[in-house]
């Protein structure tokens, strides 16, 4: 019942007078059956009786009416239906998304249960409210329709009548149960669903279609699609074939019920305790009852699957954030002292092995940290925490002395920037590609072109011919306009990579700043530039630098090495090498890979 609230609720708060008046068509259509039921029984009752053709216009005319009514109607709750969607389509997508912005962290976007519950979730918020209503009404309407053709029935047939309405429960009861079916397939098969798409955006990738075609895997990737579409297909199917049969034992029983009631109305005629008139509306009550009999099952089960998938887009706009928000944040003043791991411990969930396993570590203001291990040794998991996407399973991350927990963390976020190794391309303009990193720079040319130029790609967007306003995407256009280079351009890798550090440096001097891997698509002579004004850039300000060029980071204030969740060495490059550890059997190999003749002294060790 709170569903069935909520979803009108929904319903009226998107489009209140549509709903109204589109409650009152479809009421009204209730009737229309009922009264051209009554005008054609009363009209053969008059013409069998040679009434004057005078008394018999009104009742033409009264039919003619209705007839339109009758014909408009289910056109106006079309478009009516229609726009009640709409409306409640983008308010439930609003309050869809808002809530999805409450989470902190990333948790659950990794959770296939979740992530089936928000497709369905999107999909009932743009569709439940208006089927709810849709299915109610229907239910009330047919219930008028049943009620005036029942009444009619009772004055001719009182036993017949109470005998079709006993038929009215065995199918609202089937229908009710097919419908239960439907909804719990549709969240059985929803996972093989989202494989599905994964297979189908795959297969239309452009990124992906590099590999699909070298690879020849085009063939094997759509065989496993279809093979989630068989699958989802055979439970669509086992339910289709139970409503089949229901739906046919149901209509055999119909069929008893009206040849029954059919019989009747011959004995009832011929014995002379019929008229004309009575045999008309009998049948035609007969018929109405049945037809309105269906509908309303067929309401009651539209408005309840709708409802049990509505639970979903309830489920989802009411979940919880799923790391825990100080009740009281603490304030956020800009780092002062320094940020610190103490013993954090990491693991993705229970089931899961240990990522990190009791790091304590120190980033002073100030200093620039380089981290460095190899693949899979934590580094990346490090840094969504220093974020706090997740939050340590044990230990903590302090800020200044503040666990971070304590802290809101939009207020943590603004006082970082960060390059991330899987960075984002946003399929907008230069200017919003760069702008997304601080929304108040959007119009701040001098701002934008200042980020731009540190990521040493300013030179590259004010050659495009829109400048920092063109699209560096082509998807929005059709091919018509592939060679008009004012509907969009497309950008290399490393330009790409260029876009997302000039998004991070376009927040300016914050506290904190993170590059994850921020060179790993540039070229040798870019990456030895883009470091050199990094460190301008990052000069007495905190940083933590991850990357696998251990040239890169050798002038870092301080480098960790990270190896299996724990921190095994930790020190300047000098004192890293004298030790002859782990950094400095990776920072030999590495060079060994270059002969001095070929590496000019200035770029030396850099692009390693
Ligand atoms: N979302 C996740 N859920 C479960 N496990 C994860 C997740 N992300 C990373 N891992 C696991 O955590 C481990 C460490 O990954 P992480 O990305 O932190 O390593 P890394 O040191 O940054 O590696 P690389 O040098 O390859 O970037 C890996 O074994 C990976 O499988």
């Amino acid at each position: 019942m709170d569903r069935l609230r909520a979803a009108l609720s929904l319903g009226f708060e998107a489009a209140a007078p549509k709903l109204l008046a589109y409650a009152v068509l479809d009421l009204t259509s209730g009737v229309v059956p009922v009264a051209i039921g009554w005008l054609t029984k009363i009209a053969l009752d008059r013409l069998s009786t040679q009434a004057s053709a005078r008394t018999l216009v009104p009742l033409a005319v009264g039919l003619a009416l209705v007839g339109i009514v009758q014909a408009v109607i289910p056109h106006a709750l079309k478009y009516l239906h229609a726009e009640l969607e709409r409306g409640t389509g983008t308010l439930a997508q609003g309050r869809l998304f808002s809530a999805m912005a409450r989470f902190v962290g990333l948790g659950p976007f990794e959770d296939p249960a979740f992530l089936d519950k928000l497709r369905l979730a999107k999909q009932s918020g743009r569709n439940a409210p208006g089927s709810v209503v849709k299915g109610t009404l229907g239910a009330v309407r047919a219930g008028i329709t049943i009620v005036g053709f029942l009444g009619s029935l009772l004055a001719l047939a009182p036993l017949l009548a109470l005998f079709i309405l006993a038929f009215a429960f065995p199918v609202l009861a089937a229908e009710i149960v097919l419908s239960r079916h439907r909804t719990e397939m549709m969240w059985r098969i929803s996972p093989r669903e989202r494989r599905e798409l994964f297979f189908d955006q795959l297969l239309s990738d452009v990124h992906a279609a590099k590999e699909v075609r070298l690879f020849g895997t085009g063939g094997f990737l759509l065989s496993l699609m279809q093979e989630e579409r068989r699958v989802a297909d055979a439970a669509r199917r086992g339910v289709d074939r139970r409503e089949l049969s229901t739906q046919s034992l149901l209509a055999l029983l119909a069929a008893l019920v009206s040849g029954t009631g059919l019989i009747w109305a011959i004995h009832g005629a011929l014995s002379g305790a019929l008229t004309l008139g009575d045999i008309a509306i009998f049948i035609a009550a007969v018929a109405g009852v049945q037809v309105s009999v269906a509908q309303l099952a067929a309401s009651v089960a539209q408005a309840h699957q709708a409802l049990v998938l509505f639970g979903h887009y309830q489920d989802v706009i009411v979940v919880r954030p799923d790391l825990e928000r100080a009740s009281h944040p603490h304030p956020m003043p800009p780092l002062e002292r320094r940020i610190e791991l103490r013993d954090v411990w990491f693991r993705y969930g229970e089931d899961q092995p240990w990522i990190l396993k009791g790091v304590d570590l120190v980033i002073p203001h100030g200093q620039s940290l380089a981290l460095v291990g190899l693949n899979g040794a934590g580094k990346s998991t490090l840094v969504k925490l220093l974020c706090r996407f997740y939050d340590p399973t044990r230990g903590a991350i302090l800020w200044d002395g503040v666990d971070i927990r304590e802290v809101a963390p939009e207020e943590l976020r603004l006082r970082m920037s960060a390059v991330f190794q899987d960075f984002m391309h946003y399929d907008l303009t230069a200017r919003e590609n760069i702008a997304l990193g601080d929304l108040s720079a959007r119009e701040d040319n001098s701002r934008l072109i200042e980020a731009a130029r540190k990521a040493g790609v300013h030179q590259t967007i004010a050659d495009f011919p829109l400048g920092y306003d063109t699209l560096v995407t082509r998807i929005f256009f059709p091919d018509a306009d592939e060679n008009d280079a004012t509907t969009g351009v497309l950008l290399s890798g490393g330009q790409m990579q260029r876009l997302a550090l000039a998004r991070a440096l376009v927040r300016g001097r914050r506290d904190f700043l993170i590059l994850d891997e921020p060179t790993s698509g540039l070229d040798a002579e870019a990456e030895f530039e883009l470091h050199a004004g990094l460190r301008e850039f990052h000069c007495g300000r905190t940083s933590l630098l991850i990357s696998h060029r251990l040239g890169s980071i050798r002038e870092a204030d301080r480098i960790v090495v990270l190896s299996e969740g724990r921190i095994v060495e930790e020190g300047d490059h000098g004192a890293l090498m004298a030790h002859g550890g782990v950094y400095a059997r990776l920072f030999a190999l590495q060079a060994s890979g270059y002969t001095e003749e070929l590496v000019p002294p200035s770029v030396e060790g850099a692009a390693l």
